[in-house]
This record gives C-alpha cells, structure tokens and sequence, in this order.
C-alpha cells in the first residue's frame, strides 16, 4: 500500500506522543451499571494498540465514550488535543471508526458510499484523496460496483475506507478480523501494518490473542471495567520466553546448595523439586551446566519437565486472578 498520509514526516515531542489521553474515566449506564473503573490510558501517536479483554469486560464502552457515541460519567478524555466532550467536533474528525458489524448501505456504490461519509464530516469533496484511499486498499477496479455485489472481505475494506474519508489521524478497528479467514486475516493484517507505517494511530481490540502478539507495538487488558495491564509487546514476549525446569528430586534438599547460587532456582516447601527459571530465547539456556553440577554434587533425580507460560496463559491468569 502506499502512503496516506505523510503529515508525521517529523518525530513527535514527547509531549506530544500521547495521542490519547484518558484519565480518572468512569461509565456508570442508566441501568446503574458501572461498566468502567478509573481508567487511565495513554496511547502513544503512532502505534498499533491492541486492546484485549473477554466478553463484556468495557472495550466497546471505552471506544464509544472515545468516538463520542457514549458519554462518559467522570473522567477526562482527549483525542489529538481536542476534549471528547467538549470539543467533540475537534476530537470526531480526528477519528475513524471501524464498527465490528458490516453497516453499509448494499445499494449504494463504493464510491458514493466513501464519499458520503467524508461529507458527513464537513470536509470539502477531495476525489484525489478517496481514488487514493480505495487504489491503497484494493478496492479501485470495484469503485462503481453496489456494496451489495462484494465480497466479505471486499465489504470491509470498504468500512476502512469509510472511515479514513475524512483523514482521520486515529484508527478503531473492532474485531477487525472477526469471523474472517486466516488468508484475509493476514491481508488485513498487512494493511493495517501499512496504516501505521503512514502514520496513523491504530487501536484495536481482539479475541485472536495470535492477532495481538503479531500486530500490536502495545498491548492492554481490561477486564471488568478496569484495565489491568499495560504492556510493550517485546516486553510481554520476553516475559513469554521465560521457561522452567522443574527436577523431580530423589532426595529432599533442605536449601539450594552453595554451589547452585550461580543459577535463578527455586526449592519447593517439600525440598523436592528444584525448580530452575531460564530465557529459552538465548542461546545457552544453562541447563547442561546445571545438570553436570548437579550430578558433580550427587544430588540425583528422577523426572523432569519445562513448562511455558503464553501469552494467552498471562491473559488468562490476569483475568481470573480478578474474577
Ligand atoms: N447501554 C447499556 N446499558 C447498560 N449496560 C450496558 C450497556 N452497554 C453495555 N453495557 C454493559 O457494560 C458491560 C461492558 O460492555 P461492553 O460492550 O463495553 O463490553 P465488551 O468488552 O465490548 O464486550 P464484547 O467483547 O462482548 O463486545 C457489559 O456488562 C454490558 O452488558
């Protein structure tokens, strides 16, 4: 795809790196229903965000009060500068939004539909822009052809396109791959990559825990209205590098020995399993070292086991450590 927008051709101020900013935010619905705590969030210009959490846990919540669809009870929220609230025309045209359900009109054609949407912005018609838009999405040759004759994948590319009419600078997709095969789940991926690279700010929230390892720079979990973590990806991914070794021991041990001190082990309360914590991404885990000591020591066992922890493990955990 090629460029959309070159309007970040200069690295950003720090303190222009937040994109959005959302504190102290609370939704509290009519129903009396509190479906976010005190969110405090940043998002950094420029980056794919993935915004992860199960059914029900105030993602759709947090993008409507960020669109300006829902209002939000407390809490500040600023997209590109503009207060959601009270700049709401300033902090919309910053936006596009990428709804999880299909919502064009079948009859309408490509064009018409795309510019449509720009003009409900009140941005003056720019037919280079939208030729633009549809050519990097591959959508050029079906420019004259009704919504209704597409294909699935076809229908949202023209949501995307609808959404970048008017330029924004900030990109929601939800569930953008929802219900989509894995083939135009890595095209969608490439595109969406390819926005980034342009210099528009992606958030996306998914149920594909693969989707967020592959696209995201950051990745946060909410959960019951809370966000409860807050993570570069690399960062998670080392983390997910992290293996153990657990040694089924003969013996029990009352300590690690002195001669072990070299290594990150772990005794468990029974002195049984000697529990060895090691980066399987580096090239000597350490573990022949380990066994060779062991046995110079005579401490004999008699099973052994790694285990990994994935991210969709930290996920888990994360969530029901909170249930
Ligand atoms: N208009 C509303 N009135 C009352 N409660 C609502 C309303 N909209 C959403 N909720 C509740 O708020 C909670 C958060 O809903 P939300 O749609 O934000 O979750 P979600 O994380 O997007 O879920 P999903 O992954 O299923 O789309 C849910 O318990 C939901 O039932």
């Amino acid at each position: 795809m090629k460029p959309l927008d070159s309007s970040h051709a200069s690295p950003p101020a720090a303190s222009e790196r937040a994109i959005i900013s959302v504190s102290g935010l609370n939704k509290i619905y009519g129903s009396g229903f509190q479906a976010l705590r005190n969110v405090d969030l940043e998002i950094s210009r420029g980056e794919i965000f993935a915004l992860l959490g199960p059914n029900g846990a105030g993602k759709t919540t947090l993008i409507s009060i960020i669109c300006g669809i829902v209002n939000p009870s407390m809490g500040i929220v600023l997209a590109d500068g503009h207060d959601i609230v009270r700049d709401y025309r300033g902090a919309r045209s910053k936006i596009g939004l990428v709804p999880q359900e299909l919502s064009t009109d079948a009859f309408e054609s490509v064009w018409d539909t795309v510019t449509f949407s720009r003009g409900l912005f009140g941005k003056a018609p720019n037919p280079a822009y939208i030729e633009k838009i549809l050519k990097d999405l591959s959508l050029w040759e079906k420019k004259d052809n009704r919504i209704m004759t597409l294909s699935g994948g076809m229908k949202r590319r023209v949501m995307i396109a609808k959404a970048l009419s008017h330029e924004p600078t900030i990109l929601f997709l939800d569930e953008p791959t929802a219900g989509v095969d894995v083939e135009l789940r890595r095209d969608m991926w490439e595109m969406v990559r390819s926005l980034r690279d342009n210099g528009v700010t992606i958030i996306l929230t998914t149920h594909y825990i693969e989707e967020a390892e592959e696209m995201a720079d950051r990745i946060g979990v909410i959960n019951k209205g809370e966000i409860v973590l807050v993570e570069d990806k690399t960062v998670l991914m080392r983390k997910l590098g992290r293996k153990q070794l657990t040694l089924q021991l003969q013996h029990p041990l009352n300590a690690v020995p002195a001669a072990l001190s070299g290594y990150d082990l772990t005794l468990s309360e029974d002195g049984l399993q000697l529990i060895y914590d090691f980066d399987a991404q580096s090239e000597e885990t350490g573990i022949a070292g380990l066994l060779r000591l062991l046995s110079e020591q005579g401490i004999d066992f008699k099973d052994l086991h790694t285990s990994q922890s994935s991210l969709e493990d930290i996920f888990v955990d994360l969530v029901r450590g909170r249930a």
